[in-house]
């Protein structure tokens, strides 16, 4: 079993985490729970950053709030002293409605509406990346209506190829997101964004996918577009002070995972953008980046009740627990792998090989295939590792499931910080229909 930043096992033979017994989380908050490990958050902001001040390199690492936003974690990733991502309205407002600094907030987002960029202007935030052409006009549009100037990132797709899942990739020539580098539409933007009044363009950025394991594809990225920089620099007069590599540094979910750590990640990258800058004699701009997963990934970790079992005579055995795709969307979305292990005896010896079971009505609902497991009894607890970027923030009401409550864990003391959704959630938003009343 690998055990994540402070999980340990503790004398009762019990998970703990956070200096707490998984046991008296359940007893205290029930399951399914997400439970978070604060330290190994903190610990994984800080290399990023620490990385950075090492190299002597101006820079923001802006947490990704996708994979997980909360109030209390963008309370954390202030502390912290990072900066944030959002895409969306909803994203925005939980920013404000923590009180998060606002310069330090940046906008994403390939259809943004002219109501979340108003909201944008109105609370002054860090800047808008601008990802397309009729984003780029109506925040234009809207800067003039308010008398306003905004500092822009403009979005670019480098055409580079990551090595990850199809359906996270993002840094390709046939993707929904950026001006392209290579067909003139980035260009096309920079000029525009030039010749705007009521734009400051900062810089560029890019985003070549998610759960990247090696500097390869950062590197390629950087370099295609200082090149382009440079090209820009000798016919416009400008080159950007910020750019902004994106997020996507992939963590370990399972053995099969070697990711690198976050300093090797900013190092290497760092480095060969200073060695190309100077090569060819251009200023080193500040560099930025956007970490979501691997902040917040390997801290997360999902708490379930083992239900239901079926054997299939010379299949498998299903184990069935009390949540699934409502609260981990990503195996049946990604066909995503996990470990688990059980929480209140996870040093047991191996007896079979179990299928882990959602509770939807969805035969794709499997959150885990083939996990070596003690035989389990509905006393057992099963922990799933890694599941904090992700899993949370893409979980849904599906068969009007209730979302599970989350957990912080940190020097032995557990603070809720969403708490568990319940049946009158649920029906909140619902109006009955009564075929006499015309509204
Ligand atoms: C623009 C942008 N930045 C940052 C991220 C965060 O990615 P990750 O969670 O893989 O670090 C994403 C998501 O992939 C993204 O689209
Ligand atoms: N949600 C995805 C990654 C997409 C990231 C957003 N661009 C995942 O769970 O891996």
């Amino acid at each position: 079993m690998h055990l994540y930043g402070t999980q340990k096992v503790n004398e009762n033979g019990h998970l703990q985490i956070g200096g707490v017994d998984t046991m008296e989380l359940v007893k205290n908050y029930g399951t399914p729970l997400y439970v978070y490990d604060v330290q190994l958050i903190r610990e994984r902001a800080r290399s990023f950053k620490h990385t950075f001040e090492k190299l002597g390199v101006r820079s923001q690492v802006a947490y990704a709030s996708k994979a997980f936003s909360s109030i209390a974690m963008l309370n954390l990733a202030e502390e912290e002293g990072l900066s944030l991502d959002v895409v969306s309205g909803g994203e925005l407002y939980t920013a404000l409605a923590a009180q998060f600094p606002t310069k330090k907030i940046h906008f994403h987002g390939n259809n943004k509406s002219r109501e979340e960029l108003l909201m944008a202007i109105e609370h002054k935030i860090g800047c808008v990346v601008v990802d397309n052409f009729y984003e780029l006009d109506l925040l234009t549009g809207l800067c003039s209506e308010k008398d306003c100037k905004m500092d822009i990132l403009l979005r670019i797709t480098p055409g580079i190829e990551a090595h990850t899942h199809d359906y996270i990739l993002t840094g390709q020539e046939d993707s929904k997101f950026g001006f392209d580098l290579q067909n003139g539409q980035a260009e096309e933007a920079l000029k525009l964004s030039l010749e705007s009044d009521h734009v400051n363009l900062l810089g560029v950025h890019c985003h070549i996918g998610s759960q990247i394991f090696e500097t390869t594809g950062f590197v390629l990225a950087a370099h295609k577009i200082i090149d382009k920089l440079h090209d820009w620099e000798k016919k416009y007069s400008y080159f950007p002070s910020v750019l902004n590599l994106g997020g996507g540094f992939g963590i370990r979910y399972t053995e099969e995972d070697v990711p690198l750590a976050p300093s090797d990640y900013v190092e290497k990258i760092v480095i060969e953008v200073k060695r190309h800058t100077e090569s060819l004699d251009l200023p080193m701009p500040e560099i930025w980046i956007e970490p979501g997963r691997s902040l917040v990934g390997e801290a997360g970790t999902t708490l379930y009740s083992i239900g239901s079992s079926k054997q299939v005579p010379d299949v498998r055995k299903y184990l069935a627990v009390d949540g699934g795709m409502s609260d981990n969307i990503r195996p049946a979305l990604y066909e995503a792998k996990y470990e688990a292990a059980l929480a209140n005896r996870p040093n047991d010896a191996v007896e079979e090989y179990v299928s882990i079971a959602g509770k939807c009505c969805e035969s794709g609902d499997m959150l885990i295939w083939d996990l070596p497991l003690p035989k389990t009894n509905n006393d057992d607890i099963l922990a799933v590792f890694c599941t904090g970027a992700y899993g949370y923030s893409m979980s849904n009401n599906y068969n009007r499931i209730p979302r599970p409550p989350v957990v912080f864990v940190e020097n032995g003391e557990a603070q809720l910080v969403i708490r568990r959704e319940t049946y009158e959630d649920i029906i909140r938003h619902d109006l009955p229909y009564n075929v006499n009343v015309q509204s």
